[in-house]
């Protein structure tokens, strides 16, 4: 079922609290809010709302013989670049930046963030349809630059059915098939990246794919890999590319 709120502070936050509160969230549930008043984003930072955009939040219960949780987040990273691609106008492209975020020319088109509570992880996305909110240091990007915007309730169905295909062929075909289909999704290999908050010394290198357990592998300058499994990680500016 998917549920429409007009505002809450979170939906992850709301769905969080119903599961700690005994209430039944079964997968394939969707909580959507028209404002959220204390969007959480990654690495403990805001995520901004603003009218029309999507956010929203789903659950999956770890079941047995699932692949590690941690790989959830390249599974809702492809289900959100699935229900945004289509919308972008070539030649512009839709591309995924380890681990979900959905870029189009380097600036963020959407977001995604999960949180563990027990043997459930909350899956919560945020897209620009409407409005790039302004966040400094950071490009972000709406699709109502390239046209008018797009409904957020049609929007909403076709990113539960891509979360709920991408979530039944995660159970089914495992780990190596993911990574393959995350590859084809992502920005091109050589992409030229930093890993690091901003402020911080970065690590640079360029984008080598993923290894079979869904972690970041960078080519540095002298030519080595090395494998992020963790971390911030941003397109390096022009010219930036060591
Ligand atoms: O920092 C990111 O890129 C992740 C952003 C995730 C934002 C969404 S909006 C719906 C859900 N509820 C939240 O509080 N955050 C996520």
């Amino acid at each position: 079922m998917i549920a429409f709120v007009p505002e809450t502070g979170s939906t992850n936050g709301e769905i969080a609290a119903r599961i700690a509160g005994g209430e039944p969230v079964p997968e394939g549930d969707w909580l959507v809010a028209d404002r959220q008043t204390a969007g959480r984003g990654r690495q403990g930072r805001a995520w901004l709302d603003g009218a029309g955009n999507f956010m929203g939040s789903t659950v999956v219960h770890a079941r047995a013989g699932d692949p590690p949780l941690p790989s959830l987040a390249l599974v809702a990273g492809l289900a959100v670049h699935a229900a945004l691609a289509p919308l972008v106008p070539p030649p512009l492209r839709a591309e995924i930046k380890w681990p979900n975020d959905v870029l189009v020319a380097g600036a963020k088109l959407a977001g995604v963030l999960l949180e563990r509570t027990g043997d459930a992880v909350i899956v919560g996305i945020g897209a620009n349809l409407a409005l790039a909110p302004q966040v400094p240091g950071r490009e972000t990007v709406a699709l109502s630059a390239f046209g008018p915007a797009p409904d957020r309730d049609g929007f909403t169905q076709a990113l539960a059915s891509a979360f709920a295909a991408e979530l039944a062929l995660w159970r089914a075909a495992g780990l190596e098939a993911l990574v393959a289909r995350w590859t084809i999704a992502a920005h091109p290999a050589g992409t030229a990246l930093l890993v690091g908050e901003p402020g911080e010394a970065p690590l640079a290198g360029t984008f080598a794919g993923l290894d079979s357990t869904g972690a970041l592998i960078l080519t540095l300058g002298d030519g080595t890999k090395r494998t992020i499994q963790a971390g911030e990680v941003r397109l390096a500016p022009p010219g930036r590319a060591e």
